[in-house]
C-alpha cells in the first residue's frame, strides 16, 4: 500500500512496568493511550526514528533495544505499518516534552488503558 504511514513505536521497559503516554487530543487517536513513537521520516533507519521521537517526546536517548513486533493496520481514516521495538536501557529521565501524561503501567494493568485497536497485538507480545 503506497499511503501507509511506516510508524516507530518504542515498548519502553523498568522492571514489570511500560511507560505509556496519553495522546494529545488534536491528533489521529488523540485521547487514547499509546507507546510513544512517531512517524519515520523519508530515508531515516528505523532505528533513527525510534531514537529521534523517544527525544523528541519523552527526552530520553534509547541504547539498548530490540525488534518485538511489526504490525500493518487500516483504521478508516488511515494505513499504519507500526515498528514496534521494546527499549530495555535509556539515557535520561522520561518526561512529557509535549504536555502528555506519562504512567508507568504494570504489564498485568495494561487492559484498563484505551489504546487504538492496533494495539492489541503490542499488548499480547508484551505479555508472551
Ligand atoms: N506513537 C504511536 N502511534 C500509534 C500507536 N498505535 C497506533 O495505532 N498509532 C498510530 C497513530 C498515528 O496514526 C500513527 C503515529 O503517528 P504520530 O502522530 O505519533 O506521529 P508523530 O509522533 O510523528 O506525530 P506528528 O509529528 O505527525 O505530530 O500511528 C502507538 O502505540 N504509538
Ligand atoms: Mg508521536
Amino acid at each position: 500500500m503506497s499511503n501507509t504511514i511506516r510508524v516507530a513505536v518504542a515498548v519502553i521497559q523498568r522492571r514489570d512496568r511500560i511507560l505509556i503516554a496519553k495522546r494529545p487530543q488534536h491528533l489521529h487517536k488523540g485521547g487514547f493511550w499509546e507507546f510513544p513513537g512517531g512517524k519515520q521520516e523519508n530515508d531515516e533507519p528505523i532505528s533513527q526514528a525510534l531514537i529521534r521521537e523517544c527525544f523528541e517526546e519523552l527526552a530520553i536517548i534509547p541504547v539498548k533495544f530490540s525488534p518485538l513486533i511489526q504490525i500493518e493496520h487500516t483504521y478508516p481514516e488511515k494505513s499504519v505499518f507500526l515498528d514496534v521495538w521494546t527499549v530495555t536501557d535509556y539515557m535520561g529521565v522520561p518526561r512529557g516534552v509535549e504536555g502528555q501524561p506519562l504512567v508507568w503501567c504494570p504489564v498485568k494493568q495494561l487492559d484498563e488503558y484505551q489504546f487504538p485497536e492496533a494495539n492489541l497485538a503490542i499488548v499480547e507480545a508484551i505479555r508472551r
